[in-house]
């Protein structure tokens, strides 16, 4: 029996995630809250024939705390999406404060459960959750995730147009790592499953940088209507398709996450020597067990470009971390 939560469940990434968990044999319960329409959500999905019982809950009679009763998994796409014009950090204000009280559900109701964040800036609301829960002293950086897992997809699709073949896309593997914000998402193309076409350092450059700001493309594209939804539900349901296997028992499931290197120590050694840095949190593949994570990887080979992408990253990384410890109402 494992139970899913979808936090923000009636938005534009809420919806159609929920679709892709009811979808999931190893999802038997799928638990929907929002502020707004999550009974009419459930209503919807629960005549789907696969196992997963739904329910929509509102705010209303303690709504939060009856949805996370118990959960195994937590997915949180609650919030504002970005606008033309703005980063993703110009969300902290107005999410930071949802992600604080969405956290301090969690906290009380279902302390150990795997919690998968999807809320911008990814950088700043995986901290914020792991304070809010520091504070309730049920903190357990095994278990809390930052999805970045867009950024993955978006760089085994780009590759394989460059190759002139989308058919090769499910099955080409780029490692994406540091953070999910422009700079700070770095993609170590020179690990890609598949060798790149030969490509002059503009194109290289090109595509690096596309992978990186593949965000503003889609919300130039809805102009004013909101950021990726739909690329981002199908990311976020892979995601947490991994760490359903994971929670089943499966092993060697490797993913890359923004996580707190608190998750394991002798790890966050090793990448803080490649990083020349030491940084509270990263985002890297890591192995998933059943009781969280189990290792975070090395980089291991990166080209010098890559270094350089690294260090470009690093600095605003910790400003987005900062960012949580300076700010007074979390
Ligand atoms: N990690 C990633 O790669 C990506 C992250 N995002 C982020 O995901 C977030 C959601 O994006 P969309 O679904 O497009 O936005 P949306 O506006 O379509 O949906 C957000 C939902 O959150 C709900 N919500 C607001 N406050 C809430 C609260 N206190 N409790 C529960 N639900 C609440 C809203 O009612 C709405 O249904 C944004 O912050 C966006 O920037 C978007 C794309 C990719
Ligand atoms: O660009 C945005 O604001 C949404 C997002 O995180 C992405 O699409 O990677």
């Amino acid at each position: 029996m494992t139970k899913a939560v979808v936090l923000g469940a009636a938005g534009g990434i809420g919806q159609p995630l929920a679709l892709l968990l009811k979808s999931n044999a190893l999802v038997s319960e799928l638990s929907l809250f929002d502020i707004v329409n999550t009974p009419g959500v459930a209503a919807d999905l629960s005549h789907i024939a696969t196992p997963a019982k739904v329910t929509g809950y509102l705010p209303a009679n303690d709504g939060l705390l009856a949805a996370l009763k118990d959960a195994d998994l937590v997915v949180i796409p609650a919030g504002v999406p970005r606008k033309p014009g703005m980063t993703r950090d110009d969300l902290f204000k107005i999410n930071a404060g949802i992600i604080r009280d969405l956290a301090t559900g969690i906290a009380t109701a279902c302390p150990t459960a795997f919690i998968l964040v999807i809320s911008n800036p990814v950088n700043s609301t995986v901290p914020i959750v792991a304070e809010v829960l520091k504070k309730h002293g049920v903190f357990d950086p095994k278990k809390l995730f930052g999805v970045t897992t867009l950024d993955v997809v978006r760089a085994s699709t780009f590759v394989s147009e460059l190759h002139g073949d989308l058919g090769l896309a499910p099955s080409v593997v780029v490692p994406v790592i540091g953070g999910h914000s422009g700079v700070t998402i770095v993609p170590l193309l020179s690990q890609a499953s598949h060798p790149l076409p030969s490509l002059s350092p503009e194109d290289l450059a090109a595509l690096i940088k596309r992978i990186q700001f593949g965000g503003d493309e889609v919300v130039k594209a809805k102009d004013g209507a909101g950021s990726a939804t739909l690329s981002m539900a199908y990311a976020g349901a892979e995601f947490a398709a991994k760490v359903l296997r994971a929670i089943k028992g499966e092993k060697g499931i490797v993913a890359p996450s923004y996580v707190n290197l608190a998750a394991d120590p002798a790890g966050a050694k090793v990448l803080a020597g490649e990083l020349g840095r030491e940084l509270e949190y990263f985002s890297a593949p890591v192995e998933l067990g059943a009781a969280g994570i189990i290792k975070i990887n090395a980089l291991g080979n990166i080209t010098a470009g890559e270094k350089e992408l690294v260090n470009a990253a690093l600095d605003e990384l910790a400003d987005n971390i900062e960012k949580v410890r300076l700010s007074t109402d979390l």
